[in-house]
């Protein structure tokens, strides 16, 4: 039985709905992409069709893709390679003629990502897209005309791709591919789609490596409050639920960082997918604890903090003058880099502070973690990965992947300085906290577990000598 019914539901478009109860940490849907591109600052360094990273990639001239293994690029050209490799030897026998302008790996990524999943419909006759939500009549006359530019471009590759300079010349199987999903208003309405269903994919620490196309994860909905989280395995995507789900309830994820100002959040909704979305009680409390301020001489909240996003700096509304000058003033530091002293400002000023899950306190924290590290600083970033771990505590729901992935980070560290009780517990909190994170990570799960026996000796064995031994420092920071 499918673990979800699609429906249509007023306001919402299609939705998932359970068709039975699940417990946490239960798979609602698995499903490879229909089509994947990486992101531009990947290229290169991954497999462009398992998404693996490695140092040696097989490297094609003509298009500049690299793959893992001629397994991968075998897999590829069945499904989109062979096509971009006719479209380089098409763009080099007629410079210009029907591929006008740069080859398509060149293009913006949710265009390339328009042009695979159209190639991919040619070739099966398929058009899965026509289901996809574009907001198309909520597009302004300009953003269709430019679709439809987009679209047009991506006909003409296709038709490039097949071979095909003269539709009426053309041999038959082309023609009838082309002609399968050639309606230009249609492909613009793809190349719209792909802006509201293209889903980030990401790797095993979480960071966006690959834009995907995913039919049937596309009919989730965003949720405030998500029951369901996505991590990736390859181009593969796992969809589990994150508490108990009843039958007939609607599974969400959500679509933006929830560790982020309401307002930011709602702001890109609107933007990127024409909905406006809502506070829950949750929300409030989480907005209070990210834009917390606090002043002298008590070290009280300030009646109205003051938001701060890493994209936008700081929000000014309704904001208290001299916490917002405070703000403007630690932002300067972090938007100069000048991490250390903006932490300094941020917590030990002597008229503010930052709220300890205050989302630039966050950042800072973050961002002196991983200079630490790369400076093999050890106690710094300890210091740090605590701060982060506090911080992540205050702000995400419990179960959510980043906090799980900062205890695991923050065991190895207490492990190398020997607090054996401390890298227990963190061990057991990122184990329990999101046991299906380690499912879809088996090397880092592994890694966890080891890291927690081995803490057990290694305390049992100290309370024996009556101190601790030195250990070996962590070696790669891969969790
Ligand atoms: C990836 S699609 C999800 C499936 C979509 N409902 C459909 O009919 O195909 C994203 C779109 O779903 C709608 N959507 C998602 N979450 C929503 C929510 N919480 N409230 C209202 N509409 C939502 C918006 O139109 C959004 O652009």
């Amino acid at each position: 039985m499918a673990s979800f019914q699609t429906k249509r539901l007023a306001g919402r478009g299609r939705c998932a709905l359970a068709s039975r109860t699940f417990s946490p940490g239960e798979v609602v849907l698995e499903e490879d992409a229909w089509a994947v591109v990486l992101l531009p600052d990947q290229q290169g360094l991954r497999c462009d069709y398992s998404l693996t990273c490695l140092e040696k990639l097989l490297r094609c001239p003509s298009t500049g893709l690299c793959f893992a293994s001629k397994e991968d690029q075998k897999a590829a050209a069945d499904l989109y390679y062979k096509a971009e490799l006719e479209v380089a030897a098409a763009r080099s026998k007629v410079p210009g003629a029907n591929v006008a302008g740069a080859a398509p790996w060149c293009w913006p990524s949710h265009l390339r990502l328009a042009w695979r999943v159209l190639q991919r419909g040619a070739k099966s006759r398929e058009q899965p897209w026509l289901n996809l939500e574009s907001h198309w009549d909520e597009l302004s006359e300009s953003q269709q005309c430019d679709m439809e530019t987009s679209a047009a471009r991506c006909l003409d590759v296709l038709a490039a791709s097949l071979g095909i300079l003269d539709l009426e010349e053309a041999a038959p199987e082309a023609r009838q591919n082309f002609q399968a999903v050639a309606d230009l208003g249609d492909v613009a309405r793809l190349v719209a789609a792909m802006e509201v269903n293209a889903m980030t994919v990401t790797d095993e620490e979480l960071r966006e490596i690959a834009l995907g196309l995913y039919i049937h994860a596309a009919v989730f909905n965003h949720d405030e409050e998500p029951n369901c989280i996505q991590s990736f395995v390859g181009r593969r995507v796992v969809i589990r639920t994150i508490r108990e789900v009843f039958e007939g309830e609607e599974l969400c994820l959500a679509y933006a960082e929830i560790g982020q100002l309401s307002r930011v959040r709602h702001g890109n909704l609107w933007k990127h997918f024409h909905f406006r979305a809502f506070k829950t009680p949750q929300v409030e409390k989480r907005d209070g604890i990210l834009s917390c301020v606090l002043a002298a001489p008590d070290w009280q909240p300030v009646e109205h903090g003051v938001g701060w996003d890493p994209d936008q700096g700081v929000l000014e509304e309704g904001a208290a003058p001299d916490a917002l000058a405070f703000l403007k003033e630690v932002h300067h530091c972090w938007s100069e880099a000048k991490w250390q002293k903006a932490w300094k400002e941020a917590t030990a000023g002597p008229t503010f502070r930052l709220g300890a899950g205050h989302a630039l306190r966050l950042a800072l924290a973050r961002e002196l973690m991983d200079e630490a590290v790369s400076q093999e600083q050890w106690s710094e970033a300890l210091a740090f990965a605590r701060e982060v771990c506090s911080c992540h505590q205050l702000i995400y729901p419990s179960g959510w992947p980043v906090v799980s992935l900062g205890w695991a980070r923050l065991a190895k560290l207490e492990l190398y300085h020997g607090h054996f009780d401390a890298t227990m517990r963190c061990c057991q909190e990122a184990l329990s906290g999101a046991p299906y994170l380690w499912e879809d990570r088996p090397v880092a799960g592994e890694e966890v577990r080891q890291m927690l026996s081995q803490a057990r000796l290694e305390a049992q064995a100290a309370s024996w000598q009556g101190g601790y031994q030195a250990l070996t420092g962590p070696k790669a920071w891969n969790i």
